[in-house]
């Protein structure tokens, strides 16, 4: 059984911080579970373009509000506390925070804890 508190994570390098987002990686690729599991808050009045080419996202929304538009569709999603969304389809996206946002999110295959986007908004498969 593994337990862990978000205590735990701040500050280590599964704590990562970028202009837009930071996320608290708490459960990882080496913990053998087949997912991971990460507390990342969006910061308010950002856009993030997004493309999760090579894993499945689950997103759930626990405070904060915003909206989620699918590139090339233009559908827009908002966001608030309560709202899942799934990119089950490796959607390119844009994440948009109005407040700040705290999501839990749910990577498969699970990240290693340092992943931050290239580019193309993308994280690598690292083995
Ligand atoms: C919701 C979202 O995709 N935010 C970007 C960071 C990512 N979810 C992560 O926690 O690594």
């Amino acid at each position: 059984m593994i337990v862990r508190t978000l205590t735990d994570v701040i500050g280590t390098e599964h704590d990562v911080d970028t202009p837009t987002w930071s996320s608290r990686r708490l459960l990882l690729k080496k913990d053998g579970v087949g997912f991971s599991l990460h507390d990342t808050v969006i910061k308010a009045g950002t856009e993030t373009e997004i493309w999760y080419k090579n894993h499945i996202e689950a997103v759930y929304c626990i405070e904060g509000r915003g909206e989620i538009e699918v590139v090339g569709e233009g559908t827009v999603y908002p966001i608030e506390p309560g709202t899942l969304y799934v990119l089950d389809g490796h959607e390119k996206h844009l994440l948009r925070g109005a407040t700040q946002m705290r999501m839990i999110c749910v990577f498969n295959p699970p990240c290693t804890g340092t992943e931050v986007h290239d580019e193309e908004g993308t994280y690598p498969i690292i083995d």
